[in-house]
């Protein structure tokens, strides 16, 4: 199978199921993407991550061109060798991770240049650099480059900083070319304002691709403003191409997100919560730090399946964190990372059997406020 092809299956009001088809495996929309910075997820063996039931997971350009650089992992056979997962990988384009990652950023329209967070040396970012960097590294799904400005920010700022990366695009489109088998998505911009959101998914359809991001969120707005921000940013966007909420977010972020027509997610939330011993459950969060879990012998969660829920007590991984053990970390981010799956599964099968209204009341009814 050389094409990549979305196919819708079900809908259920703006929610969306389907599958994204590549040449390395298919992606079960909605869904959830983990996120492996430099080339691991970190505290999970890639079979681990595949076990959770995820079909995809996201690189990093900035990291990467950092360390190993992307020759080097080309070199070596490119990223999907080099980390052992052969299923598809989505990497950004890099752009984000600059300005809120590098030192001594200065942003131009040819791009931007940089000193590197990790030992100082200079580099530049264009759109046709990260295009040749995502190809390097072999992603299925490459992501234009843009520039996602911090939030609270005036009009004008949010405004130019849209049509900068709206030029981008066309020239993240141009230098990609004609890759069979291989995915370019765009990303809008436009902050919390409706109009230049309607600018800017105007200027991509326009140029055209295989997937369009809602980008520009998730940077401290808030979930008031951010819901009311997809309750039209997803429907500005291509219906037939997959629609990708970056950055996205904590479990009722996420079937809020669904609810309103979003198809995938990343977030750094349930692998880096998991390594300071923070559970996500159907119940609500668990700190498992907290003293009053030493004795208790019940797992994280009853009606968990994953390795830590099945084999361990709360009293147990309440040990191995006060212990700061590796186990912990491994343990807290495989349940995370399974549970989030396990969420995505119910609402694809809710979607399909028009049930989505049930779940999402079961979802909010089952969850406590606070620690359970
Ligand atoms: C490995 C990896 C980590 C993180 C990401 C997403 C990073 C990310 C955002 N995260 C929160 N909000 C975000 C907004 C944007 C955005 O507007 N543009 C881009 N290119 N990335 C974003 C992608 C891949």
């Amino acid at each position: 199978m050389t094409k990549t092809s979305f196919t819708l299956q079900a809908t259920d009001g703006l929610a969306r199921t389907g599958r994204i088809d590549t040449p390395r495996g298919t992606i079960r929309t909605p869904a959830f993407m983990p996120v492996g910075t430099a080339a691991t997820v970190k505290a999970m063996m890639p079979e681990s991550v595949a076990a959770t039931g995820a079909d995809i997971l996201l690189g990093n350009t900035y990291h990467l061109m950092l360390r190993p650089t992307a020759e080097r992992i080309d070199r070596l056979g490119g990223l999907h060798r080099f980390m052992n997962w052969d299923k598809p990988i989505l990497t950004d384009s890099g752009g984000f991770q600059v300005m809120s990652l590098a030192d001594l950023r200065k942003l131009t329209e040819k791009g931007v240049t940089f000193k590197s967070h990790i030992d100082g040396s200079k580099h530049e970012l264009t759109p046709e650099r990260s295009m040749d960097i995502q190809r390097l590294l072999g992603s299925d799904i490459v992501m234009c480059f843009d520039e996602c400005p911090a939030l609270p920010a005036d009009r004008d700022r949010i405004a130019e900083s849209m049509r900068l990366s709206m030029r981008w695009a066309q020239r993240s489109r141009d230098a990609f070319g004609d890759r069979p088998g291989y995915m370019l998505f765009g990303i809008q911009q436009g902050g919390l304002e409706e109009d230049l959101r309607a600018e800017s998914a105007e200027a991509l359809r326009a140029i055209g691709f295989d997937g369009y991001a809602v980008g520009g969120l998730a940077v401290g707005e808030g979930q008031e403003a951010m819901f009311g921000c997809l309750e039209y940013a997803p429907g500005q966007l291509p219906e037939d191409k997959p629609r990708y909420l970056m950055g996205v977010g904590k479990p009722d972020d996420i079937v809020g997100a669904v609810k309103r027509g979003i198809d995938m997610m990343d977030c750094v939330l349930p692998s880096r919560s998991g390594r300071t011993g923070q559970a996500w459950t159907r119940r609500g969060q668990v700190n498992i730090k907290n003293a009053r879990h030493q004795d208790d012998p019940r797992p994280l969660d009853e009606d968990c399946t994953c390795p830590a829920c099945r084999n361990y007590s709360r009293a147990y991984l309440h040990h191995v964190f006060r212990a700061q053990e590796m186990i912990s970390g491994m343990l807290l981010t495989w349940h995370n990372l399974h549970y989030y799956q396990e969420l995505m599964q119910g609402m694809r099968e809710a979607i399909a059997a028009g049930q989505f209204a049930a779940f999402e009341a079961d979802f909010h009814a089952l969850r406590a406020e606070g620690d359970i």
